[in-house]
């Protein structure tokens, strides 16, 4: 069975973060680790409060992982603060990790911060080089590229600015689009736009999450980086498409609906 990691922040409410991604690995078959960056307390109505944890004791998670069992991929998500991110890239240089998929979370779709802006800085210098791929959304691409990113167009051209910087994959993500849900793939100097049907659910807490953690899942079973994420794509249709009701705000993905 493939091994998967994922380091990123708790969620409470169990649609983002950390427990998005141990499930989406399970509805994978795959095998799920964590190393807990962040806690916070939140609901599907938003972020209340956000507590990081020590750079030192991320950097003990890690060693508790890798030196038993190595991860076949690796999904980072919310990464608040520089400590935390050196320690991480640390960290993945000593041990070689490898397949190494980022989601450079920023803000929640509720609005809330979940990475310091001094941090972003690090971010891209420390871990963007050890991705095979990483996974902005319109606002992350543009406070990545430094152009505004409010159409395909933009998108497109955001794409190949960040991917002239990292030397891995760069996916924007068009969740925020107004009447698609395209994707567009930067790999080795070429374009892929993947077409996403936009489903009409307002329940769409952890998409983010959930995409990037099937892409590695599907790394980890040796699909190369095209076909993982059109794979992962439609794992994420096929769960805001099963409509699950959870919550009184913007509610979770169903990650059972084909099990
Ligand atoms: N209503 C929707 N219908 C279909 N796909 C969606 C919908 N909302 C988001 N997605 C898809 O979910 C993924 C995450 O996108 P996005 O919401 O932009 O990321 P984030 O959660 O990081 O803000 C993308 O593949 C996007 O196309
Ligand atoms: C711990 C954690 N990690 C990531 C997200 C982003 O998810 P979303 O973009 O769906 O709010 C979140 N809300 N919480």
């Amino acid at each position: 069975m493939e091994k998967l990691l994922t380091i990123a922040g708790s969620d409470s409410s169990g649609g983002a973060g950390i427990q998005a991604d141990l499930k989406t690995f399970a509805a994978h078959k795959t095998y799920g680790m964590s190393v807990i960056t962040s806690v916070t307390a939140q609901n599907t109505k938003g972020v209340i409060d956000v507590i990081d944890l020590p750079g030192e004791f991320v950097g003990k998670q890690l060693d508790a992982v890798f030196t038993d069992i190595f991860p076949d991929a690796i999904k980072i998500g919310m990464v608040s603060n520089e400590e935390i991110i050196e320690i991480i890239a640390e960290k993945l240089k000593q041990y070689n990790g490898k397949n190494i998929v980022v989601d450079p979370v920023m803000v929640s779709t509720s609005g809330s911060n979940l990475m310091k802006s001094s941090a972003t800085r690090t971010l891209v210098q420390k871990i963007f080089p050890l991705a095979d791929i990483i996974t902005p959304n319109m606002s992350e691409a543009s406070v990545l590229s430094g152009i505004e990113v409010k159409d395909k167009e933009d998108m497109e051209k955001a794409a190949k600015i960040i991917g002239e910087f990292i030397k891995g994959a760069v996916l924007v993500k068009g969740g925020h689009l107004e009447d698609s849900a395209d994707d567009v793939l930067y790999i080795d100097g070429k374009i892929h736009w993947l077409k996403g049907e936009r489903i009409d659910n307002p329940n769409t807490h952890g998409t983010g999450c959930t995409l990037s953690s099937a892409i590695a899942a599907n790394i980890a079973k040796g699909m190369d980086i095209l076909t993982a994420v059109e794979e992962a794509k439609q794992y994420l249709w096929g769960a805001i498409n099963a409509k699950l009701d959870i919550g009184k705000g913007r509610g979770p993905l169903n990650h059972l609906y084909n099990i």
